[in-house]
């Protein structure tokens, strides 16, 4: 089957400049190919979801995607450049990433934890706590900031690790643009409430208006759908469909995807919604 890749997305959006690309790189977990050799290119102010069935390969394809694998064969570019020649610093005030169950073994106040997230930015400490206290805002988290994180709820917890990641490439002036920054996602809405989700997608689309590029691993076809300018659904060791949602989701692409019939519902808006 022909993978689609538009060059406009439905929302009338122009696909930006090319940030983060793939040039035939496998994924793989030991001698298991999890991939076909992949070629995908992600570009700035662009809002990516990447879904699949269960072990199809997201979360390893993430992984690779932020540079802490090194690709046996095949490239990796960010920002044109080879991403294994960027320094650790380097690549902490360009990419952020935040994994399928992220957590710490210590028992860190949450505001200990922001504040780690500003480690590599020279700034004052009247401007970090500003940025931290406005970005707690936007992810409802300034009531948990005194709080261990060890004793907070895997939603309230999941808050916390996203507005680490946002923190981290965040610049410290906040008029400047997000262009050249990546943020990287596996499942950050698995353990949230209706309102919770629904103001992560707000402030997600927030910082892809400035520039940022989102790469968002997810199941919840339904909640992302309506937010996202691409989805990519993986499954028979490839990339089966790339595009805006609602070109992507179809009955035939989804039986095919998730070995299940499964039924479409579109909307005034010509969005679409996946039901049993
Ligand atoms: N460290 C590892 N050693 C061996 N196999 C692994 C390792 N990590 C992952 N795998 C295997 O690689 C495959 C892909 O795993 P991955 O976590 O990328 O899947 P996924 O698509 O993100 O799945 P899910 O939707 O369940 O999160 C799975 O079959 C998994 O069991």
């Amino acid at each position: 089957m022909k993978i689609e890749r538009l060059e406009q997305s439905d929302n009338g959006k122009r696909l930006n400049t090319e940030l983060l690309t793939l040039k035939d790189v496998v994924i793989a977990r030991g001698k298991k190919r999890l991939l076909e050799p992949l070629s995908l290119s992600f570009h700035t102010a662009e809002f990516t979801a990447i879904a699949g069935e269960n072990g199809c390969g997201k979360s390893t394809l993430l992984s690779m995607l932020s540079g802490v694998e090194t690709p046996f064969n095949g490239e990796l570019t960010l920002g044109g450049q080879a991403i294994s020649s960027l320094s650790a610093n380097h690549l902490a005030l360009q990419r952020a990433v935040m994994a399928q169950s992220a957590s710490t073994p210590f028992g860190f106040i949450a505001d200990e934890l922001l504040h780690l997230a500003r480690y590599q930015h020279i700034e004052l400490l009247e401007q970090k706590s500003r940025l931290i206290n406005l970005v707690a805002e936007q992810f409802d988290i300034t009531h948990l900031l005194a709080r261990n994180i060890q004793t907070l709820s895997g939603g309230e917890r999941q808050r916390i690790f996203l507005a680490k990641a946002v923190l981290q490439i965040l610049p410290s002036d906040q008029n400047e643009s997000l262009e050249g920054k990546l943020l990287l996602l596996d499942e950050p809405t698995s353990a949230l409430d209706l309102r919770h989700q629904k103001l992560v997608m707000q402030q997600l689309v927030a910082l892809r208006e400035k520039g940022l590029c989102i790469v968002c691993v997810s199941h919840d076809l339904n909640l992302i759908s309506p937010y996202c300018d691409r989805l990519i659904l993986l499954g028979e060791k490839r990339c089966l469909a790339d595009g805006p949602p609602a070109r992507v989701l179809t009955t035939d692409m989804l039986s095919r995807c998730y070995h299940t019939q499964l039924n479409l519902i579109k909307n005034e808006q010509k969005q679409v919604f996946v039901t049993h």
